[in-house]
């Protein structure tokens, strides 16, 4: 199957939770890891989150820096890379940021179980994607979003799709910022939530970079292939 390159980017606590057990957003990283984001979203075709990271954080998703719109501009592109919503039940307000802020292209992928009157209303504001029966498949999105000319996607969590899409065998590389706090909490949001390999499947990885940025770490990782564990 033909998809895009895929990689994550996320920003932990020291104990693995990337929010609150309220699901309340916290500022983990500084600025410098915000500029560095930035620039990972300027450099790809699509950002794309789940539904759940929506519901909790209203991200715009858009491009901060006016230099670096600016260059996406001037090669021909949106200033905005497609922002990318997976919603199997068509959830996304239609209020979100996401189409009140910046200019570009959106796209929620939503299953054939979304309710048909929410789907219409969204198709005023955005690109619908069907994919699967009751959730979103996952695997059939990534190709229909190659097909649509998506060569770089970049994902943005939260903890259920990042499982999602790793489960699936679906990333190559991902980004965890490593922050000097602990939230705690058994509820809380981790990097990767959602069932949870058995110990025969567990995912293996290769560290290609690891760097002290402000007060944490930024670490990059390659996920293998199951030729390469
Ligand atoms: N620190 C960080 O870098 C970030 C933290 N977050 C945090 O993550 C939390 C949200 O995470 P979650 O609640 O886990 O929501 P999520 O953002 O991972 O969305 C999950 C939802 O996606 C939908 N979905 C549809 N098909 C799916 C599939 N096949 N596989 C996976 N998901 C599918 C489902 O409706 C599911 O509930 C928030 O608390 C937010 O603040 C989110 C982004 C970045
Ligand atoms: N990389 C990173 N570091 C942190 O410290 C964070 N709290 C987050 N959170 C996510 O960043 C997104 C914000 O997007 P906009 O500024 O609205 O464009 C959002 O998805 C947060 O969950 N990320």
């Amino acid at each position: 199957m033909e998809r895009p390159f895929v990689f994550i980017n996320s920003a932990m606590s020291a104990d693995g939770k990337i929010s609150t057990k309220e699901r309340k957003q916290v500022r983990i990283s500084g600025q410098i890891d915000f500029n560095r984001m930035d620039k990972l979203r300027a450099g790809s075709d699509a950002v794309m989150v789940g539904i759940g990271t929506v519901l909790a954080d209203d991200p715009s998703l858009t491009v901060k820096s006016a230099e670096l719109k600016e260059e996406r501009i001037s090669s021909g592109r949106d200033e905005n890379p497609a922002r990318i919503i997976v919603d199997s039940k068509a959830r996304t307000p239609l209020d979100a940021d996401i189409f009140k802020k910046g200019k570009g292209k959106r796209i929620i992928i939503v299953s054939e179980s979304a309710p048909a009157d929410k789907v219409d209303l969204l198709k005023e504001q955005a690109i619908i994607v069907v994919a699967g029966e009751e959730n979103v498949d996952l695997k059939k999105a990534m190709s229909e979003l190659k097909n649509q000319g998506i060569e770089r996607l970049m994902i943005e969590g939260g903890a259920t799709l990042n499982w999602g899409m790793i489960s699936n065998g679906l990333v190559d590389e991902f980004y965890t910022f490593v922050g000097n706090l602990i939230i705690g909490g058994k509820t809380a949001p981790t990097f990767t939530d959602g069932e949870g390999f058995t110990e025969k499947d567990i995912q293996k990885l290769e560290l290609i970079d690891a760097e002290k940025m402000e007060e944490g770490v930024l670490l990059k990782w390659k996920v293998l292939a199951n030729s390469e564990k």
